[in-house]
């Protein structure tokens, strides 16, 4: 299946990359390498052959590496403005907004993200959760039990038609209202989000934790190409 059976108009992928990777500790995060390959460069390749352009948002001062197929642009302050300043330097039709963190982008989950977004003009990709859930109470000990039912963790990529998205975008601006992701914000102004069963591979490099999974997972991966 191709993108040009599903979607009419251009797409373009959009991959937020400009985070000071606080968390992980090794400066800019995406350019941090697992396999050999930047967390950025594995995000780009996975998209590129499904988009007719893809633009990435760098921390100021940095530039694209040699090798990577793309156009940068200069990201802002939070994942927020970063994906806004994306929006806004495209005219593609439809967006997929991807974290550079997430390198593992099975190529399955952007056909069936990008046959959703065909049908409802918004999708992201999810996992229902399998832990247990619980609200800490003070000094970190068990406050609240949560039920897991009908709960998913939100991943990327996330699908949309751009004006759709990027009128969320400019609502929230007016409003001064902040979001972790993408797809809560077309919820928010009433937008029907397709989930799109995601894969425990699209983890996001947060924490060293992570990054060590990363380079495991990498052997693997880069074994199946
Ligand atoms: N101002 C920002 C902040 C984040 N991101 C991007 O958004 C994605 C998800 O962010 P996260 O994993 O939280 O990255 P960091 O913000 O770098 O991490 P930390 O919070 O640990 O600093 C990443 O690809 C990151 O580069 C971005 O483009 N612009
Ligand atoms: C967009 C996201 O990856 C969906 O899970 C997530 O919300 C990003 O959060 P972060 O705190 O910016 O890493």
């Amino acid at each position: 299946m191709t993108r040009a059976c599903l979607l009419s108009g251009t797409t373009a992928a959009l991959i937020p990359a400009a985070g000071s990777g606080t968390r992980l500790g090794l400066g800019f995060k995406a350019f941090v390498e697992v396999g050999g390959l930047s967390l950025l460069a594995r995000s780009v390749a996975a998209l590129a052959p499904h988009v007719d352009e893809v633009l990435v948002a760098l921390p100021e001062g940095m530039e694209l590496p040699a090798g990577i197929n793309a156009r940068a642009i200069v990201g802002g302050e939070t994942r927020q403005d970063s994906v806004g300043r994306l929006l806004r330097a495209t005219v593609a039709d439809t967006v997929l907004i991807h974290d550079a963190a997430r390198p593992f982008l099975p190529a399955n989950i952007i056909y069936a993200l990008l046959e959703a977004v065909a049908e409802t003009g918004a999708a992201t990709v999810a996992l229902p959760v399998a832990d247990t859930l619980v609200q800490a109470g003070a000094g970190e000990m068990w406050g609240a039990s949560v039920s897991r039912e009908g709960l998913w963790a939100v991943q990327t990529p996330q699908g949309f038609r751009r004006e759709l998205l990027l009128e969320a975008h400019e609502r929230a601006s007016a409003d001064g209202h902040a979001a972790t992701d993408d797809a809560g914000l077309v919820a928010r102004q009433g937008g029907q989000v397709r989930l799109v069963r995601g894969d425990a591979r699209l983890f996001k490099v947060t924490t060293p934790g992570d990054l060590a999974l990363a380079q495991a997972l990498a052997q693997v991966w880069d074994g199946m190409v």
